[in-house]
């Protein structure tokens, strides 16, 4: 429908035409020219009658006068004439009129806006064909009501009400633009921007119309919120953003990008991007982000430089160019990572599997990495190496003694003088808790023996660990003397794989913590015998009891008599453990107690120890032996056990005998770690009524502060030094000091390992109040035991020899419930 004119008449001068409604304007020509034509046939009338006036005359054949024509014929031509001349120029001017009302219609309906002319109350009279495109079958009804109750502009809420404030506004004269969505019908729907403004119609700007134009902006707008979008995204994404232009001038920056490198934009901005370009150092990381630019248009990779603040800067960088229509690059994109903080913490991690957190020394993990390396290296060059395992000892009792933070000092020092005292192709290791490793890649054994001589020399110097206390407060000197065990294993000696050479190293090691503190040795293949038995001994030994395999001997123990006899009073038995295995035969607990305590089966089988004692004592008392007391051996790891007081109560609840009758013979190490709760378990046990004593006084380090404050009665001379007695001056003079003081404290004194005469003599001459060894009776099963004890008893009474002391507390009650 083209545009058109609806319902309003056209003023034409001296004409009034009134075409129908919403009749086109193209009709209006045809209108006219049937008028013009009405007039034109009244002239031909004038003009017939004048004719008609002049016709009998000529046809009577008179001849034709000229008569002067009536005045009124002459007026009424000239009107004729007249009217002629008028409809020719109301036809030229109609048909004027529709070339220009087809121009303007051209160029309203070829307009990309929405053009409506609108009543003051809101009612299209005319409209363009973009109107009808946007309206679509509805747009007739826009003539017929207020274009804001048109369903098109009623998509959102509210809009009809905004255009109608609109129209209004316009129709008061104002000039109102808004943004609609409109509904487009199949086009979806659509945003227009719309102006309402009041436009002069009529002549001489009488008549008024308000003048609709809309545009449609929805691709506009949606182009605004894209950039609007991609704006916000910049301003507020995480990534550094660095826009350059083809030269690498820098355009802009986001915020994020200020952030990363703690440059300011105007900092950046115009310069080229310094804050990235120290990663440019390298010429052949730009020489590749070039050509990855040239060939395909990006570039990604890291970058290390300096923030603004001198603090490393790690980026992941991905860098692209944007072209021109040209082909050529306009603009240079930079997308920028942070990953320093993600890189530490991978670093750390990584650092983590491989290294000691403490000492940070590497760990067995790195070690054996380094290891199965040095040996490739080594096969390959027909060469050697050797592997050292090393045992701090006495860590436990630092820990212990002066707290975690003491240990943790010693062994930052132990991993110092190590890595001191090592060329830097060695490897210092921290396998854990106190053990540590050392690689000597192309050393060989008397290279390793060298090492392994200045390492134990360098540890051996008294260590500063700062201002140690003990668990009590009190300030216990700075300086600690550290020892170490050490094995010593070489490829291609001892073994030809990793995980081999360090089993040797470690069996070595374990060796010489046997042998002794302080000591080292090199791997043999007894040792791998060795090992391999006592696999078998801790295997064998899980069985032992439920085998039957053990029994216990007793060993009797003496007083020493005034006379100087040699047979004294029977006063006690020790009960010492043996095993039988079918087929290992014998097992000496020599071997197997230590096994035992590594593997923790000490406290079933030291139970076992105990009840077993326990139950013979009682026995015995009850068929007349007292009084007599039954020692027992009992464990470090067993003495640490906070049930063992209800365990001994128990045990002797169980079988019916005083606690009297019981001597635990404790070694000096239970004391060594924790005195203060050493003394407080011993505080238990006394207060149970039992005997306590300390084993093989002497060999351990027992503080004579402590020692004063325990509440035991005995103290056993270690057979280490009865053994030499007679011939080693420092035995004696130890021996002698150790009876003296324990008499100082009210200690009574037993020494053991009595083989000879002499020794007895000079125990005896010297105070010692008990005495047990080979030299009177060997450890017998109980039976024989019972049998020599008999004899001896006897023995003792025909020779009314008395004990020189009387070293038993009073045995208040023999009666043994039976
Ligand atoms: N925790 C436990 N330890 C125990 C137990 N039974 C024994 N042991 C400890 O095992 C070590 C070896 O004991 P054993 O082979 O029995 O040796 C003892 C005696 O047989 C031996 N002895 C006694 N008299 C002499 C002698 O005149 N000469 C000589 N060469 N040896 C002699 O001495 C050992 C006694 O040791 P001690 O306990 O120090 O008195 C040993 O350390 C036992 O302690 C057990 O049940 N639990």
């Amino acid at each position: 429908m083209p545009w058109t004119e609806l319902g309003e008449s056209v003023a034409i001068p001296m004409l009034r035409v009134r075409p129908s409604l919403l009749m086109p304007v193209s009709a209006l020509p045809h209108l006219l020219s049937r008028r013009l034509l009405a007039a034109a046939g009244s002239v031909a009338a004038v003009f017939g009658s004048a004719c008609a006036w002049a016709a009998p005359a000529l046809r009577n054949g008179a001849q034709a006068v000229p008569q002067p024509l009536p005045l009124w014929a002459l007026v009424q031509a000239a009107v004729l004439l007249g009217l002629l001349a008028l409809a020719w120029r109301m036809c030229s001017l109609a048909r004027r009129h529709e070339q220009e009302d087809t121009l303007s219609r051209a160029m309203l309906d070829h307009s990309p806006q929405l053009i409506a002319l609108m009543t003051a109350d809101g009612r299209v009279r005319r409209m363009n064909q973009v109107a009808h495109q946007w309206m679509g079958d509805s747009a007739e009804a826009l003539t017929r009501a207020p274009i804001w109750l048109h369903p098109a502009w009623g998509a959102e809420p509210g809009q009809a009400e905004r255009l109608r404030q609109a129209v209004a506004q316009a129709a008061a004269g104002a000039t109102c633009r808004l943004e609609l969505r409109l509904d487009h019908g199949a086009a979806g729907t659509r945003l227009a921007d719309l102006s309402l403004r009041q436009v002069p119609t009529g002549p001489n700007g009488g008549a008024r119309h308000l003048l609709l134009e809309a545009r449609d902006v929805t691709v506009r707008r949606q182009a605004e919120d894209k950039l609007m979008l991609a704006g916000s995204v910049l301003e507020q994404t995480h990534e550094g953003i660095l826009i350059t232009d083809a030269h690498g001038v820098v355009l802009s920056v986001n915020p994020a990008f200020c952030k990363i490198t703690g440059y300011g934009a105007e900092e950046i901005q115009g310069q080229f991007p310094a804050a990235l370009k120290a990663g440019m150092d390298d010429p052949r990381l730009a020489a590749r982000m070039h050509r990855s630019l040239a060939r395909c248009g990006h570039w990604r990779g890291e970058l290390r430089t300096l923030r603004k603040d001198g603090t490393p800067l790690a980026a992941w960088v991905s860098l692209a160019h944007r072209l021109d229509p040209g082909g050529r690059t306009s603009h240079l994109i930079a997308i920028v990572n942070d990953i320093t903080q993600s890189q530490q913490t991978e670093q750390k991690l990584l650092r983590q599997v491989h290294f000691d957190t403490l000492t940070d020394l590497p760990n067995r993990h790195l070690l054996t990495d380094r290891l199965v390396q040095a040996l490739h290296t080594a096969r390959r060059n027909g060469d050697t190496l050797s592997l050292l395992f090393l045992d701090l000892n006495r860590l436990r009792d630092i820990n212990d003694h002066f707290g975690h933070s003491a240990g943790d000092a010693v062994l930052l020092e132990v991993a110092r003088r190590l890595r001191d005292s090592l060329r830097d192709v060695d490897t210092v290791a921290r396998l854990g808790g106190d053990q540590f490793a050392v690689l000597l890649p192309g050393t060989p054994a008397d290279g390793a023996q060298q090492v392994a001589t200045k390492l134990v020399e360098r540890l051996a110097q008294p260590c500063h660990v700062g201002d140690l206390r003990n668990a009590a407060g009190e300030s216990v000197g700075q300086e600690l003397s550290l020892t170490l065990s050490m094995g010593v294993a070489v490829y291609p000696n001892d073994a030809e794989g990793a995980e081999a050479l360090m089993r040797c190293a470690d069996t070595a090691m374990y060796r010489a913590k046997q042998e002794g503190r302080g000591q080292w040795c090199f791997y043999t293949t007894e040792m791998q015998q060795r090992s391999v038995r006592q696999m078998q001994l801790e295997a064998a030994l899980r069985r032992a009891e439920e085998r039957d395999e053990l029994r216990l001997h007793y060993q009797p123990q003496l007083a020493v008599t005034r006379s100087g006899e040699i047979a004294g009073q029977v006063i006690g038995v020790e009960a010492l453990i043996r095993w039988q295995h079918p087929e290992l035969g014998m097992v000496s607990p020599g071997e197997f107690i230590p096994l035992a305590e590594s593997s923790g089966q000490i406290l079933a089988i030291g139970t076992w120890v105990l009840r077993t004692a326990v139950r013979q004592m009682a026995d015995w008392v009850r068929e007349g032996l007292a009084p007599c007391v039954v020692a027992v051996n009992l464990s470090a790891l067993q003495f640490r056990d906070p049930g063992l007081p209800e365990l001994v109560q128990a045990v002797l609840e169980e079988a019916g005998l005083p606690p009297e009758y019981l001597e635990l013979e404790l070694t000096e190490s239970v004391a060594a770690g924790n005195p203060q709760a050493a003394c407080a378990m011993m505080d238990r046990l006394h207060a149970l009524g039992v005997r306590l004593s300390i084993d093989d006084f002497g060999t351990g380090f027992s503080s004579l502060n402590h020692l004063k404050r325990f509440p035991i009665h005995t103290l056993k001379i270690d057979q280490s030094f009865v053994r030499d007695i007679t011939t080693d001056a420092d035995d004696r003079a130890i021996v002698q000091a150790i009876i003296q003081m324990a008499h100082a404290l009210r200690l009574t004194t037993i020494a053991e390992g009595v083989e000879t005469d002499a020794q007895a003599d000079f125990l005896r001459a010297h105070g010692c109040d008990m005495v047990q060894g080979y030299r009177y009776c060997r450890p017998q099963p109980p039976a024989d035991a019972l049998a020599w004890i008999h004899g001896q008893r006897q023995r003792a009474g025909e020779s009314a020899d008395k004990p020189a002391t009387s070293p038993l507390p009073a045995i208040t009650d023999t009666t043994v419930a039976g």
